[in-house]
C-alpha cells in the first residue's frame, strides 16, 4: 500500500503476505505507523491497496462486507448520543430491515453478553468509556459477523479497565466463535489475547514476524504473572526490526 502526497509518497505496507483461520483471534502488533490501521481498513473494504489481494473464504472483502461477514470496532466507540444502549445496538439491524421483535431480541442478549444487562434504557453519556466500548463492540456484534475486526478498542482506557476488557472479550469470543483481528500497540495485550501475533515493523511497514501465543486457554488474570507470559514479552520485543 503506497499512499501518494504532494510530491512524495509513503510505502505503508511491503510486502505483506498472512493468513488468519477461522476462528483465530490474531494480533497486529507494532508502533506508531507501521501501517496496522491501513492493513486492518484493507481487510475490511474501507480502502482498496496499491497492489495485491486480500481473500476472505475465497471472496473480496467488498463481497464479505456485503454479505455482513465484519463487525467493526473503532479506538473510539462513535456512538449515537440521542439513541439509548439498546437503540445504538439496533441500529445496524434496523439498516438491515430485521423486524422489531427480532432486534428486541438480540439486543437484550447482547447486553447480557457485554454485561450491560441493566443500562440498556440509558444514553452513551450516562456511561463510562470502558461501558461505552462494550456497548460498541455489543454494536458490532449485532449482525453476527464471522470476522470482528478491531482497532486499538482499548487504547484509551485506564490499565484496570483495559485488562478487565480483555478478559471479558475473550469470554464473548468464546460464546461467538468468531474470527478476532485485533490491532494494538502493546506487547502485553496481543499476549494475553491471541493465539498468533504479527509483528509489524514500520519505514516501510511490513511482516517482521509470527509469534504463536501457547499460552493455554481460559486465559486469566493471574497468567500475566506467569513467566512463560514475560518470556513471550520478552521474545516478541526482540523481534522489532529498525525501532
Ligand atoms: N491517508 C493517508 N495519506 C498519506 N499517508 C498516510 C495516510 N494514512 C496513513 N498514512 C501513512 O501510512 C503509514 C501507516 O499508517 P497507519 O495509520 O496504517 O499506521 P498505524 O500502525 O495504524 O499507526 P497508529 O498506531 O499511529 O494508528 C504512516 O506512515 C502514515 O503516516
Amino acid at each position: 500500500m503506497r499512499y501518494r502526497t504532494e510530491g512524495s509518497e509513503v510505502v505503508a505496507l511491503h510486502q505483506v503476505s498472512l493468513e488468519v483461520g477461522a476462528g483465530e483471534f490474531v494480533s497486529l502488533l507494532g508502533p506508531s505507523g507501521c501501517g496496522k490501521t491501513t492493513l486492518l481498513r484493507i481487510m475490511a473494504d474501507l480502502q482498496q491497496p496499491t497492489s495485491g489481494v486480500v481473500k476472505i473464504a475465497g471472496k473480496s472483502p467488498k463481497e464479505a462486507r456485503l454479505s455482513q461477514k465484519y463487525g467493526i470496532v473503532f479506538q473510539s466507540p462513535v456512538l449515537y448520543d440521542w439513541r439509548t444502549v439498546k437503540a445504538n445496538i439496533t441500529l445496524p439491524l434496523e439498516m438491515m430491515s430485521i423486524p422489531k421483535a427480532e432486534r428486541n431480541r438480540r439486543a437484550d442478549e447482547l447486553l447480557e453478553l457485554v454485561g450491560l444487562g441493566n443500562f440498556s434504557d440509558r444514553y452513551p453519556w450516562q456511561l463510562s468509556g470502558g461501558m461505552q466500548q462494550r456497548v460498541a463492540i455489543a454494536r458490532a456484534l449485532a449482525i453476527r459477523p464471522e470476522i470482528l475486526l478491531m482497532d486499538e478498542p482499548f487504547s484509551a482506557l485506564d490499565e484496570f479497565t483495559r485488562e478487565r476488557l480483555n478478559e471479558e472479550l475473550l469470554a464473548i469470543w468464546k460464546q461467538i466463535q468468531s474470527t478476532v483481528v485485533f490491532v494494538t500497540h502493546s506487547i502485553p495485550e496481543a499476549v494475553f489475547l491471541s493465539d498468533r501475533v504479527f509483528v509489524l515493523s514500520p519505514h516501510p511497514g511490513r511482516l517482521s514476524a509470527v509469534v504463536d501465543i501457547p499460552l493455554p486457554r481460559p486465559r486469566t488474570q493471574s497468567m500475566r504473572n506467569d513467566p512463560e507470559f514475560f518470556r513471550l514479552i520478552t521474545e516478541i520485543r526482540d523481534r522489532f526490526e529498525g525501532v
